[in-house]
């Protein structure tokens, strides 16, 4: 997928990795509609890239991915604005194990709730032209990390429902690709403030920042190129990208029929 003139969507775009896909796809050509509850972020950020793209290249809108009106309305005003939606990036999540329903709210049922409301804008099947839908999980979503169980659960989640939404998509005909990011820990708000957010869990904050120390910290720009990836190579459907300091691979899953 080529993306000059495409329109993309990203949530949680704002600050960190949503940024990053932000900047990256406008660099190669997409407009983009931000979408965060970051409002002063939000538009400093809007600020900055339209003196970069100009001002017709943007649009931030206020939106709580918890919210099925706000996302319903953004994703209107969005097609409205720039004729369509060809890309959409589920980026927005918190890290929260006190506050832990509010975590499965945002990073599980978020990106549920944006990818159905997509596809009534760029399915095929409901005269939308297809494109690409990435979502933000985590190496969490591959395998657990004691100190945050549930954040844990809500990046499994992620990933095991975009595969079978790539799977939906390719038996049913929706004409767009699914695939999900895994980075590991990458400098961002919410790594910095891990040690507040563990809940019940406090106990193994130590234990969490030796698994840095034994992962490393990915550098966002890689995060960023394997966002561009699973974006405009064809070929990715159903794809988890997993993107650590020293690689980043696509995770080979166990099949378990024929
Ligand atoms: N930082 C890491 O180590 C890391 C690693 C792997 C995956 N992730 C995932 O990457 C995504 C982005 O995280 P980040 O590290 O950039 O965090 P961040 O806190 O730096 O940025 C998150 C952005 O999402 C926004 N946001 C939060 N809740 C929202 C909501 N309800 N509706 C709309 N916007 C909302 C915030 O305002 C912020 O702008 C998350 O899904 C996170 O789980 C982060
Ligand atoms: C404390 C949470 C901080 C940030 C959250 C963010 O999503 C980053 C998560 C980073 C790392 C998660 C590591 C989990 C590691 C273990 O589960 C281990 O089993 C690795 C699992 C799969 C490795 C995949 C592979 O090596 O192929």
């Amino acid at each position: 997928m080529a993306l000059q003139g495409k329109c993309a969507v990203v949530t949680g775009a704002a600050l960190g990795i949503g940024r990053a896909i932000t900047e990256i796809l406008m660099k190669n050509g997409a407009k983009v509609a931000l979408l965060d509850v970051n409002q002063a972020a939000g538009k400093s950020l809007v600020e900055v890239l339209d003196k970069q793209y100009g001002r017709e290249r943007t649009l931030f809108l206020n939106c709580d991915v918890e919210s099925e009106e706000q996302i319903k309305a953004a994703f209107q005003k969005t097609a409205d604005t720039f004729g369509g939606i060809d890309i959409l990036c589920n980026n927005a999540g918190i890290l929260d194990e006190k506050c832990w329903e509010r975590a499965v709210s945002v990073n599980l049922m978020g990106v549920i709730r944006g990818t159905y409301l997509a596809l009534e804008h760029m399915s095929k099947l409901s005269g939308g032209r297809g494109g690409v839908i990435v979502n933000t999980a985590s190496l969490a979503g591959l395998g657990p990390l004691p100190s945050c169980p549930v954040y844990t659960a809500t990046k499994h989640g992620v990933v095991g429902f975009t595969r079978a939404m790539a799977a939906a998509s390719t038996a049913s005909g929706y004409g767009i690709r699914f695939n999900t990011l895994c980075p590991g820990f990458v400098q961002t708000d919410l790594y910095t403030s891990i040690k507040t957010n563990l809940g019940q869990f406090s106990d193994l904050a130590d234990a969490t920042q030796q698994m840095v120390e034994q992962l490393g910290v990915v550098n966002m720009s890689d995060v960023a190129e394997s966002v561009l990836e699973m974006v405009t190579d064809e070929t990715k459907n159903g794809e988890a990208c997993f993107v650590s300091p020293k690689e980043r691979k696509y995770v080979d899953f166990p099949k378990f029929m024929g």
